[in-house]
């Protein structure tokens, strides 16, 4: 018999209750269309700027064809004013995820469920370390979006949310179905672990290329030498990918990782905003995490190692109090 979360309360009509988390870009872009599904939503944001927007004068959600939205919803920065809630989403960036991991379970109802959809790996084991596993469930996203000034974000595309439990004696219908119910486009996925190594090797490829040559994706496309070294970066996080047990299918995921580039040849990739916002990067939960994956299996990534360094330092040059 399969675990169940509280979730099931859905069936009796009971009003539910989603936190977010983290409520920059994505989180935003998320509370925005689970308000439009009419479903109840409320974010733990950290103080700051975007913090005093969102809860003096609400969200601006600018649509990708140009239409201006506004959303009021509860923004708390501290757990002890949250309601409970049935589904915890976090969308923290990486590097924030243990200052985040030990506050998570008052936030619960004593069945809810906590989902990241974070980019990056070492989120699922932080989360481990803090909340029962038959709690948890992962997966990544292809929605994108972007802050344009503190409490206003760009909606930058549609796209679909791939997760899964990560026990799998638990069922994950109810937390499917809840999704659904909040507007968002979900697939079930048996592996979320493999889900989100796929979004890293993608992420490994791309974002610290075009962060350090500072141009959109597209670029890549129309210099041979930066595709051949993102191949190399694809291969190597593949590699990694099996030093932890995880074979990745080569061909569908680079003719995959041909569209990504394709689709958001005009973007600039989020650790490029970052390091020009001079904000910290997910370096470390995406090159970072590969090479000590390999690491541990006495295998070398000479690439990685090689964009992951330089990375660093761009990160040193661009933030302010950087800690190398
Ligand atoms: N944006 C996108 O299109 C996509 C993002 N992702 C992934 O989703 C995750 C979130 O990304 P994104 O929304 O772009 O990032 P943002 O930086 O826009 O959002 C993160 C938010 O978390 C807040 N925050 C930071 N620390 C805490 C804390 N301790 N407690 C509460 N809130 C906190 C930040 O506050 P403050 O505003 O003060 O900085 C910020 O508003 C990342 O892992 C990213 O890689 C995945 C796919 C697409
Ligand atoms: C897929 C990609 C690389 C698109 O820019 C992305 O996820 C990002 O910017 O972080």
């Amino acid at each position: 018999m399969l675990y169940k979360t509280g979730i099931q309360t859905l069936k009796r009509g009971v009003n539910l209750l989603i936190t977010i988390v983290g409520c920059g870009a994505l989180g935003s872009l998320f509370a925005a269309r689970m308000l439009e599904s009419g479903v109840d939503v409320q974010a733990l944001q950290r103080p700051g700027a975007h913090y005093e927007v969102l809860k003096e004068k609400g969200l601006t959600l600018l649509e990708l064809e140009g239409e201006e939205k506004s959303f009021s919803f509860p923004v708390y920065d501290d757990i002890d004013s949250c309601a409970p809630s049935d589904l915890v989403i976090i969308l923290v960036k990486a590097f924030q995820t243990p200052h985040v991991a030990p506050k998570l379970l008052p936030l619960l109802k004593e069945d809810g469920a906590i989902l990241t959809l974070q980019n990056g790996l070492g989120n699922v084991e932080v989360l481990k370390e803090h909340v029962p596993l038959k709690k948890l469930f992962a997966g990544s996203v292809t929605y994108g979006a972007y802050r344009v000034a503190p409490g206003v974000v760009k909606a930058a595309g549609e796209g679909k949310i791939k997760f899964g439990p990560l026990d799998k004696m638990v069922s994950p219908e109810p937390v499917m179905d809840f999704l659904k119910q909040s507007g968002l486009n979900v697939e079930l996925v048996d592996d979320p672990m493999r889900v989100l190594w796929e979004k890293v090797a993608i992420n490994a490829m791309i974002n610290p290329v075009v962060a350090l040559a500072r141009c959109n994706n597209g670029k890549i496309l129309e210099v041979r030498e930066a595709l051949e070294l993102c191949r190399v970066l694809f291969d190597e996080a593949l590699e990694a990918a099996r030093c932890e047990g995880i074979t990745l299918d080569e061909e569908s995921l680079w003719s995959f990782a041909m569209e990504v580039l394709e689709k958001t040849a005009a973007n600039r990739p989020s650790m490029l905003q970052d390091l020009e916002s001079g904000r910290r990067t997910e370096n470390e939960a995406i090159s970072g995490y590969i090479l000590k994956a390999a690491e541990k299996k006495g295998v070398e990534l000479p690439a990685t190692k090689v964009v992951y360094s330089l990375m660093k330092l761009a990160e040193h040059a661009a933030i302010k109090d950087y800690v190398v």
